[in-house]
């Protein structure tokens, strides 16, 4: 678990209207979910709204051995005695903050049981194990993210979970957002950015034939701080998207030849 209590705003280009989407569900005590490839923003900007709305962030990594009880607390042995510690959820309950749990299809099935009583109007956290039952303040917001393009048939959030969510669709930004991103955080000047962004754009399009995903932003900005840093284009791409792309040597060999065509 990770908290944020940073009162520096971080860096945030809002692609749409998702800011004041973000705003009007916190007032209003609405959860909402985040869709998106790997690397396009969604950790940055609740980030962003976190700092901006001057709550406290829980963020949590879902992964399949994620518990309820990893979410609401246990007991734990402290010096000889036994105390309860809370959980990411349950801190965030308790001080009105902001929970966000990253690739919440991960979680166990177990986790849904938190969930469902804290999304809908009761607004409850249930902790069966101090017999407590914490009744979420108005500035509580539980945020979820997920990437549809992971998604099986075992790892899907049903019905019931999903529609208790406001949603938005995040995508990578276009050419003109993401060189301002690819430039703001590695400080690469945007003539040289440009042909980068260029290039993702032409792999993404390749996504879903031979990828299993287009190149995410985050690779971009690897790319460009490795740049920055003296490293050569040639060897930059290659650390930084190539490699981390596939590990098929057809795949990178085409990967290539669309570095060579926008390069030249
Ligand atoms: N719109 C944006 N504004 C500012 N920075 C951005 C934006 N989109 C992407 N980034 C940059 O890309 C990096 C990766 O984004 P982020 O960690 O938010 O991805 P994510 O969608 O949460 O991915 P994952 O699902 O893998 O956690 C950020 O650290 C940030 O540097």
């Amino acid at each position: 678990m990770n908290i944020a209590t940073t009162p520096k705003l971080p860096f945030y280009q809002a692609t749409g209207r998702e800011c004041d989407l973000f705003e009007t569900a916190h007032d209003n005590g609405l959860p909402l979910l985040l869709k998106g490839p790997t690397g396009c923003g969604k950790t940055r900007f609740v980030e962003h709204m976190a700092a901006k709305l001057g709550k406290p962030l829980y963020t949590v990594a879902c992964h399949d051995d994620l518990s309820a009880a990893d979410l609401i607390g246990r007991y734990l042995l402290k010096g000889g005695e036994t105390v309860w510690v809370d959980g990411p959820v349950t801190r965030a309950v308790r001080e009105g903050g902001i929970c966000y749990l990253d690739e919440v299809v991960e979680a166990r099935k177990d986790v849904t049981v938190v969930l469902h009583p804290l999304t809908d109007t009761r607004r409850t956290l249930m902790i069966d194990r101090t017999g407590e039952e914490l009744v979420a303040p108005a500035s509580f917001m539980l945020v979820a993210s997920y990437n549809p393009g992971y998604q099986n048939v075992l790892k899907r959030l049903k019905p019931s979970t999903r529609q208790r969510f406001l949603s938005i669709s995040f995508d990578f930004p276009d050419a003109e957002t993401e060189i301002a991103v690819v430039t703001s955080e590695s400080r690469l000047e945007p003539g040289r950015v440009a042909p980068l962004v260029r290039l993702a754009g032409h792999i993404r399009n390749l996504s879903g034939m031979d990828l299993e995903e287009g190149v995410s932003t985050r690779l971009l900005i690897y790319a460009a701080t490795l740049m920055v840093g003296g490293m050569g284009l040639n060897q930059a791409l290659e650390a930084a998207i190539i490699e981390p792309l596939s590990d098929e040597p057809d795949v990178q060999q085409s990967l290539r030849d669309l570095v060579s065509t926008i390069y030249g």
